[in-house]
């Protein structure tokens, strides 16, 4: 899609890793694709990092475990360096389910390049019905269950907004250029920006359409 975005947001936003995280299904592919629209930082999807094993794996309902995504896991975090240190930022659609998988991510890398996450979520009955209806995709709605009793929200310490994967697009968008213009610059080394902003770990924004 082409966002519609008011490009005097751009200048002033300095390069920054993004990961949009979240169960199958949540429209993380989706997002981050806006997202790189209307920034134009380099995006990457998660799904095609995985070994040809995991894939099938998934494909034939069976549900991945650490050890499934540990190489995964560890190209997924190579992506998000090898985008700081050409100081172009990306985006990143990866599931990222658990803490030590997020922390994983952004393992070693300086403060001013710690990953954004973006957590979309949405309620069981609705992925089911969107999973379901996604008919070009590897993997399967009957692992819906154990993505969600897998899936650990972000935490109060982490640098992270949730939002309602049922909102527009366009909407969320809006909402998250915002927020990432209005965070401050950490460009200096050691400084970073505060964890949460001004909202608990486990509010979920709905953005206004
Ligand atoms: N905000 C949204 N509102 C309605 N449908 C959406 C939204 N975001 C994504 N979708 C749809 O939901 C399905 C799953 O989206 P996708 O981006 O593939 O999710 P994920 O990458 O998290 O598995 C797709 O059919 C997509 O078109
Ligand atoms: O760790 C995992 O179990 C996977 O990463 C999983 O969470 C992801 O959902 C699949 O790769 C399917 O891809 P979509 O999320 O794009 O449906």
């Amino acid at each position: 899609m082409q966002a519609d975005t008011p490009t005097t947001l751009r200048p002033g936003l300095r390069p920054r890793l993004i990961v949009v995280m979240g169960v199958s299904g949540t429209g993380k592919t989706t997002f981050a694709t806006a997202l790189h629209e209307a920034l134009g930082w380099p995006w990457q999807d998660a799904d095609p990092l995985h070994s040809a094993a995991s894939r099938a794996k998934m494909a034939a309902g069976i549900a991945l475990d650490d050890q499934d995504r540990a190489g995964w896991l560890t190209r997924c975090h190579d992506w998000l360096a090898r985008q700081a240190a050409r100081g172009e930022g990306g985006i990143l659609a990866c599931s990222a389910l658990k803490r030590r998988y997020r922390d994983r991510l952004g393992l070693g890398l300086p403060a001013p390049w710690q990953p954004i996450i973006i957590h979309l979520c949405a309620s069981p009955a609705q992925l089911a019905e969107r999973l379901t209806q996604r008919t070009n995709h590897f993997m399967p709605a009957s692992l819906l269950p154990s993505q969600l009793a897998t899936l650990e929200p972000p935490q109060p310490d982490e640098l992270a907004w949730s939002f309602d994967a049922t909102a527009p697009v366009q909407a969320t968008l809006t909402h998250v250029l915002a927020r990432l213009a209005a965070l401050p610059d950490t460009g200096q080394a050691g400084s970073q920006p505060t964890p949460q902003q001004d909202m608990a770990a486990w509010d979920i924004i709905t953005p206004a359409p």
